[in-house]
């Protein structure tokens, strides 16, 4: 059979890149150094120097097409680009126009049946004469999410085609996939979309050697999830891929019990409404499946929820601009003054992004002295029940809103029982894109809230705050 030469990948070179490929974007204003380790900008994970592009897809919610074709090397600005997304009326419109002096570039709308529901997935598919390579992101394709916020990319191998020959002997499942199921869950989200555009992508997708995935794909898509679809979106999902991690079988009796208060962090940008008190959803369903249910010891995880304060807003690089990404609403907020107490502030010092406002998100567990993590995932969700889901029927349906994507990281496929975070963290450290322990919010501080005035303090460019 003709061995397939693994092509070098210029990713690789990037020190500490392997073996997570979890990179944050490039930051304008910080020092170079703490851009050189793990980040990338858009051009960079688009340049010529992967390979040469036949075509791509960009799945995401806002897009400045203009701004995104020059992202594009220009030899490769006239390759067929689809883009996926969830506009609607004059939104669509918009896009309509902005596309127009761009005739390869077609239009694929993501089916929005439920109300309130959104395309938040961002992902790109780039199709080179060599393989393909997926990339599961958390930026809008707009300028200001590329130059001075805190943004979580992962970025695949380039997947070789399968030849005739390596099919044969792939050692995974019949399709090349990998042990984390990868090609099967990415295949079973773009279904959902029963978009004829998306059937070349689901094609090509079949046709590559998926087999050297590490991460599991942790998505969202509208609709009532029931019987064999119960676990397969949403915070359900991300259950029953943790689930092993905390079982006796895995950690033996004695370790279960120190893991049982293993906190739980979950970071984010935006705060759907939770309901009257943290018993509607957040401790009772969101916490519950994540703390798995399963053990016979009372699980009682802490939950830590990291949102940027006020004062982390007003003292960002963008200053109290960086709050008009953070879209949580005084309408909202007012209901949930219960949701302060969980509330930390961003903190990014080992990263030097304490002032890049976060437009990540991340959730993960890991062990009371911070220095082992259990797993951890970047995805597009923040915490809302549109994005994770909320349980109806009995617990026996799972509702979920909005389209989400990201990718769960688990020791176990990664050939460890917990991922290292170590004080001088950039070395084989897990690369987390916070301080933990995560810091609380002080007594003045409050959540940031959008849409209300922030007038007696001046931010990072001498303004003020004024929602029209
Ligand atoms: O998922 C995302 O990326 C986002 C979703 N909704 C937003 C609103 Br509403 C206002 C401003 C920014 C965002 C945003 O960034």
């Amino acid at each position: 059979s003709t061995i397939q030469l693994k092509r070098y990948d210029p990713i690789d070179k990037i020190k500490h890149s392997l073996p997570y490929r979890f990179f944050l974007t490039t930051v304008k204003g910080i020092p170079d150094e703490n851009n050189a380790l793990n980040a990338l900008s858009l051009k960079e994970i688009l340049s010529t120097q992967h390979g040469q592009l036949i075509q791509s897809a960009q799945f995401n919610y806002m897009f400045h097409i203009d701004w995104l074709i020059e992202q594009y090397p220009s030899e490769f600005r006239q390759k067929p680009l689809l883009i996926v997304h969830g506009c609607k009326r004059d939104e669509l419109a918009s896009l309509k126009a902005e596309c127009s002096p761009y005739p390869k570039i077609e239009l694929c709308s993501a089916d929005m049946p439920i109300p309130f529901g959104t395309h938040h997935t961002k992902m790109m598919f780039l199709l080179y004469t060599e393989g393909i390579r997926i990339v599961i992101h958390t930026s809008n394709l707009i300028p200001q999410d590329w130059n001075q916020k805190t943004q979580g990319i992962w970025i695949s191998p380039i997947f070789p085609k399968i030849s005739k020959t390596t099919d044969d002997y792939s050692t995974t499942t019949a399709n090349s996939d990998s042990h984390t199921n990868f090609k099967r869950d990415l295949l079973t989200y773009l279904d959902r979309y029963s978009s004829k555009q998306l059937q070349f992508w689901m094609q090509t997708i079949l046709e590559h050697d998926m087999s050297s995935a590490n991460v599991h794909v942790i998505s969202s898509v509208p609709g009532r999830f029931t019987g064999g679809d119960f676990q397969k979106f949403g915070h359900l999902k991300l259950r029953q891929v943790t689930i092993y991690c905390t079982l006796k079988t895995y950690l033996g009796i004695d370790k279960q019990e120190q893991y049982q208060s293993w906190p739980i962090v979950g970071q984010f940008s935006s705060i759907g409404s939770l309901g009257k008190d943290a018993d509607q959803w957040l401790e009772k369903e969101f916490l519950t499946t994540l703390k798995q249910l399963n053990s016979s010891y009372l699980e009682k995880p802490e939950l830590k929820l990291i949102y940027p304060s006020v004062e982390n807003v007003r003292t960002s690089l963008e200053g109290y601009k960086a709050g008009g990404s953070l879209p949580y609403s005084m309408n909202t907020a007012m209901r949930q003054p219960w949701l302060n107490k969980y509330l930390y502030q961003w903190h990014s010092d080992y990263r030097n992004r304490t002032h890049a406002s976060p437009h990540i998100k991340t959730y993960l567990r890991t062990s009371n002295d911070y220095k082992q993590l259990l797993w951890f995932l970047v995805t597009s969700a923040n915490l809302s029940k549109a994005a994770w889901g909320s349980l109806e029927k009995d617990n026996t349906q799972l509702f979920i809103r909005s389209y989400e994507i990201g990718v769960l990281f688990l020791p176990k496929n990664f050939s460890c029982s917990s991922f290292p975070i170590l004080d001088d963290k950039i070395s084989d450290s897990f690369p987390i894109p916070y301080d933990l322990p995560p810091t609380k919010y002080e007594a003045k501080d409050k959540p940031w809230i959008v849409d209300i005035p922030y007038t007696s303090q001046r931010d990072s460019h001498d303004c003020t705050w004024n929602p029209h």
